[in-house]
């Protein structure tokens, strides 16, 4: 069944690429001159036709059986959706628009003396399959900063969330309020027809990722009590005016590393829990914001976003109770402790992956580079030596190797944003590019309202009794 699945995703990604070829004639000059909008809207026809001669060539295939234990067991595996601005492969990791991280190192623009991509030019390339120009990521750098205010309520909104409240539940807060704006949402209530959802959709997408630098921050100062919010500098990048707004512009080395964790982050193809949320309240017509909030709620959970505070709540944990420069012996003391006590080790394991995460590993790389002496990347470092034996003798873990979450705190800790409970909010700024590129090309393609069948345990007895 492998390998009918992947002969066919092989062919489904066939057509777009056909489709990039086939509108090549626009790739060139005329095309590298375009603004994201004019190029998206050069692109829709060419796919429509792509995604109609898929269906009519492979419609009425299979992908091979569905078993009982895939509805009991979190749908693993269950080829059920379509998502095309990234695909995960199990051994490999993620591919962006079929370029791994290090690719999209290599190749997305940098801001000038910047050596990490910047997420303008990721966004780009999720959402057209192309590598942008560095004017194009100015302009998408300019046009977000351009979006970027809060309407006053929700400030408000913000100020008035008490101090205690989760600071991923004041994210969802605000960004539902966002859709009091939707442009989405008007233009449906104004009879808009399903050709022209994409447009207002997209304008939506865009005011969505340009104003989360400013939630992120504004919950940041408030919950942590770090004085006013500065305004956003039109002249500076997305990962610049983010890092300031936290109070980290200074530091050039956290900008670089927020351009590399908001591409990291962004996308990690459709089943994972964030994506699909906002996919599935997307294909209720729900706008942009109402989609992108569920989401958020879905990420705030600890097997999915929270893993990131979770694993520095761990390791805090454990450094209180075996102390710092602790020896191979108590850390995997520690990580037995941690299993027989019923619960899961943050940040190892996947539902896909079956290999180190390449996220994990960028993030490796840019600490090695910048603080090869830091004391929680060391003891990030030794636990990447313990933890995947420990989890291979238990043997429940179906993969026992580090993903993103293993990491980022360590990394973020070193800079000084030692509030763990904000971490999942920047995994939220990040993750809001992969969502609102699927959404605009669901609305573009006239994805259709998600409606799988449910089956009650009876059910599935009856349909079964008696036969083999
Ligand atoms: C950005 C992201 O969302 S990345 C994931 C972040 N989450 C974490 O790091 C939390 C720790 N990891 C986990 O809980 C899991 O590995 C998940 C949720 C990521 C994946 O879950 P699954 O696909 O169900 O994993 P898998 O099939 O390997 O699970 C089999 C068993 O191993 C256990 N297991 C998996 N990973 C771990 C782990 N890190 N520590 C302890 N037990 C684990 C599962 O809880 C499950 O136990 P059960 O049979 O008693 O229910
Ligand atoms: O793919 C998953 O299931 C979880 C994950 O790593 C992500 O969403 O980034």
């Amino acid at each position: 069944m492998a390998a009918t699945v992947r002969s066919v995703l092989k062919v489904s990604r066939t057509p777009f690429a056909r489709s990039l070829v086939s509108s090549s004639r626009f790739s060139t000059t005329a095309a590298k001159n375009m603004n994201l909008k004019e190029r998206l809207a050069q692109l829709i026809p060419a796919e429509l036709e792509n995604v109609k001669a898929v269906r009519a060539e492979h419609g009425k295939k299979s992908f091979g059986p569905v078993l009982v234990d895939q509805l009991y067991g979190g749908m693993r595996g269950l080829p059920a959706l379509i998502w095309d601005g990234s695909v995960l492969d199990a051994e490999e990791g993620i591919r962006f628009r079929g370029k791994t991280i290090p690719e999209c190192q290599a190749l997305l623009p940098k801001a000038p003396g910047g050596q990490e991509p910047l997420p303008e030019g990721l966004f780009w390339l999720l959402v057209t399959g192309e590598i942008p120009t560095q004017e194009q990521v100015t302009e998408l750098s300019k046009d977000w900063a351009a979006r970027s205010a809060l309407p006053e309520f929700v400030e408000e909104l913000l100020d008035r969330c008490p101090p205690t409240l989760h600071p991923m539940s004041q994210f969802s807060l605000a960004v539902t309020a966002l859709n009091h704006d939707s442009a989405f949402a008007k233009a449906y209530q104004d009879g808009i027809s399903k050709k022209e959802y994409w447009g207002p959709v997209f304008e939506d997408c865009m005011d969505l990722i340009a104003k989360l630098p400013n939630i992120a921050g504004r919950i940041y100062r408030n919950v942590f009590g770090k004085g006013k919010l500065p305004s956003i500098d039109a002249s500076k990048d997305y990962s610049h005016n983010l890092a300031t707004l936290l109070g980290f512009g200074d530091n050039e080395a956290f900008v670089e590393l927020m351009r590399l964790y908001i591409t990291i982050h962004s996308d990690h193809e459709g089943g994972n829990v964030s994506a699909h949320t906002g996919k599935l309240v997307g294909s209720a017509l729900s706008d942009p914001f109402l989609a992108f909030a569920a989401s958020l709620n879905g990420l705030a959970g600890p097997l999915h976003g929270l893993a990131n505070q979770e694993v520095l709540l761990w390791l805090r944990k454990m450094q209180s109770q075996i102390g710092e420069n602790a020896t191979d012996e108590a850390v995997k003391e520690y990580v037995w402790a941690t299993l027989k006590g019923g619960q899961v080790v943050p940040g190892y394991g996947h539902a896909v992956l079956r290999k180190t995460d390449p996220r994990y590993t960028a993030q490796r790389e840019f600490a090695l580079k910048h603080m090869p002496n830091d004391p929680l990347f060391k003891l990030v470092g030794q636990i990447y030596n313990i933890v995947p034996d420990i989890l291979l003798e238990a043997g429940k873990a179906k993969n026992p190797w580090p993903n993103v979450d293993a990491h980022s705190g360590a990394l973020l800790t070193h800079y000084g944003l030692t509030q763990m409970q904000f971490y999942t909010v920047l995994f939220g700024v990040s993750r809001a590019f992969g969502v609102a590129a699927q959404l605009i090309w669901d609305r573009a393609l006239g994805a259709p309202l998600e409606r799988p069948k449910s089956y009650s345990t009876a059910a599935i007895d009856k349909m079964f009794k008696g036969k083999q």
